[in-house]
């Protein structure tokens, strides 16, 4: 059911102390290898090497190994996935392993990732985002006449089961038609490719596409400003879970976190929580740190605050969080987040959009903000929005979540 939750829920654990207490842990309980769990697609095993790789530098004293394992989700990818609790579907058996004390950690896409986690569970670390955005990628016999969504004819069929996706197109591209494209990434660019499908184009996370060698297949980015297309809560990002009595693990991981990414999708996951209340809904995000030139005044900045002049927002893109700073000269990141959101109806008629800046000093200030946007969402709309959908989930069906 949509509607507004409890801020102070489960969540992502971070109420609770989601850095190990300082003091060291039980000697008998040391241990020098540790279990990486993630799923069997390959992008899941090359997020799951990227943590690796970052975990070993962090402690070259230390054994990592990876299990890759299949899931009920990617077992069942024709079965109704509304039988199932959606996203809780793909990482569910992950997590009972983990609960066991059979792996140590799981590498989520964090978009993936549910907002609510069980009890004894917690989100670990967030490690640096990589590029947030979606992306169209068009058939190749079309794509040399079409470079973005305008230009593709009427009723050009785009491939995605993400309602998120279907809505925004909906709300400005009344010329398209959609249907459901599923599988992981390899495939779905195997059935854009077929000349007998219906599909024109596609649309996948950048991410997604950059990590497996595919970036040449991108037609355009998708953004706000370009195709008016918010991108999923987490989107890029990619996210660790840890048991929460797991001290060691905890510490490990918490060498690996990159505290922008982790700030601005905590943000990011409380507005989701706060929204949803168990079943996926559309909604979207840009999320981005805002630049300062020269020195800043120490005013503070609330939700819906003016920025004070020094501050600007990149041109073009949210993702380039904290990278990126080659040739900036003066400029840096402040601790200052904008995030932009929206939830739109399944029509693409209605929609609850804001825009809201805050300062963020601590992770719990990203967590209160992400609520705080919730509100002014609801304020806009949104609850009636989901309410809706939520009234028409039955006659839906599955969606990725994407
Ligand atoms: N829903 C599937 C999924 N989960 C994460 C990614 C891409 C990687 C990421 O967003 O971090 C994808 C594929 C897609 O949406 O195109």
């Amino acid at each position: 059911m949509a509607g507004l939750q409890d801020a102070s829920k489960v969540g992502d654990g971070i109420t609770e102390t989601s850095i190990p207490a300082s003091h060291p842990p039980d000697k008998k309980s040391d241990k020098q290898t540790f279990h990486i769990g993630t799923r069997q697609s390959i992008l899941a095993r090359v997020q799951a090497d990227i943590v690796l790789q970052d975990l070993r530098k962090a402690w070259p004293n230390h054994t990592f190994e990876v299990h890759a394992m299949s899931t009920t989700g990617d077992n069942n990818q024709k079965t109704a996935l509304h039988k199932f609790n959606e996203k809780a579907l793909w990482t569910q058996e992950l997590e009972v392993l983990l609960q066991k004390g059979e792996l140590d950690l799981i590498v989520h896409s964090l978009k993936d990732m549910p907002t609510q986690l069980p009890i004894d569970l917690q989100l670990g670390a967030v490690t640096k985002r990589a590029d947030a955005r979606d992306a169209l990628v068009v058939k190749p016999s079309i794509a040399s006449t079409c470079k973005s969504l305008a230009d593709l004819p009427e009723n050009s069929v785009v491939g995605t089961s993400s309602l998120r996706r279907i809505a925004q197109l909906k709300q400005h591209y009344s010329h398209l038609k959609f249907a459901d494209v599923r599988g992981n990434i390899g495939t779905r660019l195997a059935k854009l490719d077929n000349p007998e499908s219906e599909y024109s184009a596609i649309i996948l996370a950048a991410a997604g596409l950059e990590r497996v060698g595919m970036t040449s297949r991108i037609t355009t980015y998708l953004s706000k400003n370009e195709g008016g297309m918010l991108h999923a809560v987490g989107q890029g990002a990619l996210g660790i879970e840890t048991r929460k009595d797991d001290a060691q693990t905890a510490k490990l991981v918490a060498a690996i976190v990159d505290e922008k990414t982790m700030r601005m999708t905590l943000a990011e996951r409380s507005l989701m929580r706060t929204l949803e209340g168990g079943c996926s809904v559309p909604i979207g995000v840009e999320t981005e740190w805002i630049r300062r030139k020269g020195v800043l005044d120490s005013q503070d900045v609330g939700v819906g605050a003016k920025p004070a002049e020094d501050y600007h927002k990149l041109s073009g893109t949210a993702l380039k969080t904290s990278g990126g700073e080659s040739g900036q000269g003066a400029e840096d990141e402040t601790d200052v987040l904008i995030m932009h959101a929206l939830v739109v109806s399944l029509e693409g008629d209605e929609v609850a959009e804001t825009e809201a800046r805050r300062r963020i000093a601590c992770r719990e200030d990203a967590d209160e903000f992400g609520w705080e946007v919730a509100q002014q969402l609801v304020q806009k709309g949104a609850d009636k929005i989901l309410q809706g959908i939520s009234l028409n989930r039955g006659i839906i069906g599955g969606q990725d979540g994407a």
